[in-house]
């Protein structure tokens, strides 16, 4: 047999030099590397050893090409199915292969290569007088270790630089060799703990005086929380360490996820007519696969439904995988998944510790846990004989990835599943416009379920017209229509939902003389007011001042706060409702994920009255005892320049709407409105999806806007203005010049570049170039040659450019 060669993909290439690289395998490495595994192959003119991942072996293959080093796995990590999707999402999403393929791994199996030494395997000239001071030790600590010994921990110890003369020297005679060692990522900021030293007694700064007493105060804070509480940064911390304030440590956990304990019986259901009925279709669905699109109203039981379908499937022994929008609707989810499947599910989100992502992984890789319950990333759960993806409230943005690679797990998903003959469903009360039309044109199956489980009623709807109210009743603030049937609810002993629903929800600063708003100085956003540590933030990039009543603009005392932020639609509650217990959750007060478990577990068991909050309570949640919901203010996302927003506040509205009455008792929604006029209200108050569809699929048709286009929008970002608006302008020209000569007959409209709505984000600035298209292979064929030339123009090196293919909002 002819030499081996292996077809890789290198990790941090960057896009426009991407591809399979071709390596030789050498022979004794043969019996071992298979694809799906990852080698350290020397990569670029200086051979600078990578990791890469193995796609292919085979026969082909120029004599000459470097070989591979070394093989990092001990078996695949990836199965052939999903390497082919990682080169999938490369053409679609224009990503590097190897990003993708980061995707499938679980950050705690991820390798990062590190320069290390050893001695000279042949090396016993110990004669201490060749050698200076600085070498003898070096050569000391190598020899003591044994093997190799990574340079941080030589320079650290030696206090030596890689090219100082002794370590130099030593290099260079052969005495010392360098060689590369891959050692598992499983680090994380998140796990980062810092605790102080206790009686320290060096110099430290006001900055690091301050944060040092936090942390003796605290005993131990996690970096994060350090950083949030004191407004410090990381270099803050990090001077802490060094000056040997502060040690930092890693929480080393391997444990299985925080699930409710398994409830003593298994709660046996049986489905009602309907539903029984749309079960059966589904169970057909899955014979020939595809995809199908339930739609149900709100507490029509769509869970019940799938439940029932996983079941089926499992008992056809194929595995499943069920994906969630966020993380706070994973615990509901989860509970529910884990009565009736017990160990057989594994849980993928973000939320998770590093440990337990890697274990849950494992679990699924070896086979032990075939039902996947998960947000965004349980799409790339190593699954064998996949038989069903379930797609839980299909609308919403979170299934789209806002950064490299820029996928859309629904797409992926119905990849996925076309792939292994599976059926994707995708389930929700509001369908996407995109995804009902499909189902309208027959591509997707169709099934409804037309009512609310049992008893259950759609509740009734008002709409209070905010401008007959009275004057004194600031923006946002509670109408007395409103306050009314809250103290009603109250004294009935049922339970409230109050949604805030403003996209930039904050609580901003502004000044009283001269009007300034105070804004980050890095990103055009204004800056939000926390309580908890009493300090103006900016959401983008961090940064934090303290609050105080001083401009920073004008320098008068006359700084106040504004907008209606959460916090105070909760002290208003109170005023209505004094002896109520109020229950405030947003980004701010929920912070640690287990903390919003633990609220929404105390508000389900009744210790809470109202809920008030923002998006985040107006999705998925199922509490009985919910009857009455308010909207403080429905207009603000309708008025955007997002041509997706009436489908956002329609959604919204609706979802918030069916929080209510889901159980035995009859349920009510006000919502709040400036613009009692505008039908897009009057829909979500009836429920009616269907009348808003045809509305939304008319006005999207006559504007051009998706699903009878694609967009492809092509983000530039810098850090000079001129530089990134100049940088969108060459890519226009490039862009009509291409399609002119090479791809005429593509159908085209290109929009002129503008600054995106953010324009300026963590210092850097940002435009936009929208493209209006048809997604096609040859489209994508042209972006790719078009961001690669423009990736190697040196007149905008300083420039990055990116591709969002039909991002959810294109501001
Ligand atoms: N077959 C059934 N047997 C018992 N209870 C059911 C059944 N179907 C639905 N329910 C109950 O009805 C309520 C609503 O069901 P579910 O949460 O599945 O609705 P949904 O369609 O997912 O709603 P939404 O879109 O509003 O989230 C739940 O409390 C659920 O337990
Ligand atoms: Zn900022």
């Amino acid at each position: 047999m002819g030499p081996l060669f292996v077809q890789v993909a290198v990790e941090n290439t960057v896009y426009h030099f991407d591809r399979l690289f071709t390596y030789a395998l050498p022979a004794e490495l043969e019996q071992v590397v298979v694809p799906g595994m990852r080698v350290m192959a020397p990569f670029g003119t200086a051979n600078k050893e990578r990791v890469a991942m193995v796609f292919s072996i085979g026969s082909t293959g120029a004599p000459g090409v470097k070989p591979v080093l070394a093989a990092l796995d001990r078996e695949a990590v990836v199965s052939p199915e999903m390497l082919e999707l990682a080169l999938w999402m490369h053409e679609r999403y224009y990503c590097t292969i190897f990003e993708a393929v980061r995707l499938m791994i679980p950050a705690g199996l991820q390798f990062r290569l590190k320069d290390s030494y050893v001695l000279e395997a042949g090396f016993k000239n110990f004669d201490r007088e060749c050698f200076t001071e600085i070498q003898w030790r070096i050569l000391l600590q190598l020899h003591t270790a044994g093997r190799s010994v990574p340079f941080e921990k030589l320079s650290k110890e030696n206090g030596i630089t890689e090219s100082c003369p002794d370590f130099a020297a030593l290099l260079e005679k052969g005495i010392v060799c360098k060689v590369n060692t891959a050692s598992g990522r499983i680090k994380d900021a998140v796990s980062k703990m810092v605790r102080p030293v206790s009686g320290f007694m060096g110099k430290l700064t006001p900055r690091q005086k301050d944060v040092y007493n936090v942390l003796l105060d605290a005993g131990e804070a996690s970096e994060k929380e350090l950083c949030y509480f004191t407004g410090a940064s990381s270099s803050v911390l990090k001077a802490l360490v060094d000056k040997g304030a502060a040690e930092t440590f890693e929480y080393e956990i391997y444990r299985r996820p925080h699930i409710q304990e398994r409830k003593e019986s298994i709660p046996e259901f049986s489905l009602s007519e309907e539903q029984e009925r749309v079960l059966k279709s589904l169970i057909a669905d899955c014979r020939t696969g595809g995809c199908s699109l339930l739609y149900g109203v709100t507490g029509s039981g769509k869970t019940s439904v799938f439940l029932k379908l996983i079941q089926f499937v499992r008992s056809q022994g194929k595995a499943v995988i069920a994906m969630v929008p966020e993380i706070s609707l994973t615990t509901q989810t989860i509970r529910q998944f884990q009565q009736l499947f017990g160990d057989e599910i594994a849980v993928f989100h973000s939320g998770l510790s590093l440990g337990e992502r890697l274990d849950e992984w494992k679990r699924v890789h070896r086979g032990e846990a075939q039902i996947v319950v998960g947000t965004r990333s349980a799409v790339f759960a190593p699954v064998q004989n996949l038989g069903l993806i379930v797609i839980d409230e299909e609308q919403e943005h979170t299934y789209q990835s806002e950064s490299s690679p820029r996928y859309d797990a629904r797409e992926v998903a119905r990849y996925r599943c076309y792939k292994a003959k599976a059926l994707c469903l995708l389930s929700s009360a509001t369908p996407s416009v995109e995804s009902c039309r499909m189902a309208q044109e027959k591509k997707y199956r169709f099934h409804q379920l037309t009512a609310r489980f049992g008893e259950a009623q759609i509740p009734n709807v008002e709409l209070i017209d905010m401008n007959e109210e009275t004057p004194d009743g600031t923006e946002g603030g509670i109408s007395s229509p409103l306050a009314q049937a809250l103290r009603g609810n109250y004294e009935a002993g049922h339970q409230s939902i109050i949604l805030l629903n403003r996209r930039g929800y904050h609580t901003f600063a502004s000044c009283r003389s001269c009007h300034e708003v105070v804004t980050c100085p890095n990103c055009s956003i204004s800056l939000t007011y926390h309580s908890a540590n009493r300090r103006l933030m900016c959401h983008y990039c961090g940064y934090s001042i303290p609050y105080t009543s001083r401009c920073p603009s004008c320098g008068g005392e006359t700084l106040r706060f504004r907008g209606s932020g959460t916090q105070q639609a909760e002290e208003q509650l109170q005023e209505i409702l004094p002896q109520a217990k109020i229950l405030r959750v947003d980004t701010d007060s929920v912070s640690a994920r287990h903390s919003l478990d633990q609220k929404l577990e105390s508000f389900a068991q009744g210790e809470y009255d109202v809920m008030v909050g923002t998006q985040m309570v107006a999705k998925g949640l199922d509490f009985e005892n919910v009857t009455l919901v308010g909207v403080l203010s429905a207009d603000q996302a309708l008025y955007s320049d997002d041509f997706r927003s009436n489908e956002r506040t329609f959604d919204l509205l609706t979802q918030v709407v069916g929080r209510a009455g889901r159980g035995r008792y009859p349920g009510a929604a006000l919502i709040q409105t400036y613009a009692p006029e505008n039908p897009v209200l009057a829909l979500a108050a009836e429920q009616d999806y269907f009348s808003f569809y045809r509305r939304e699929i008319t006005y999207r048709q006559a504007l051009l806007y998706p699903p009878f286009v694609d967009l492809l929008v092509i983000g530039f970002v810098g850090g000079k203005e001129g530089l990134v608006k100049q940088a969108s302008e060459q890519f226009l020209r490039m862009l009509s010049e291409l399609a002119r000569t090479s791809y005429s007959q593509l159908p085209l409209r290109v929009l002129r570049p503008s600054p995106a709505a953010v324009a300026k984000m963590g210092g850097k600035y940002r435009y936009k170039l929208i493209i209006k298209c048809r997604n096609s292979p040859t489209f994508r064929e042209m972006m790719a040659q078009l961001l690669c030339s423009f990736a190697k123009l040196r007149d905008f090196r300083e420039v990055t450019a990116y591709a969002d293919s039909n991002p959810y909002t294109i501001l």
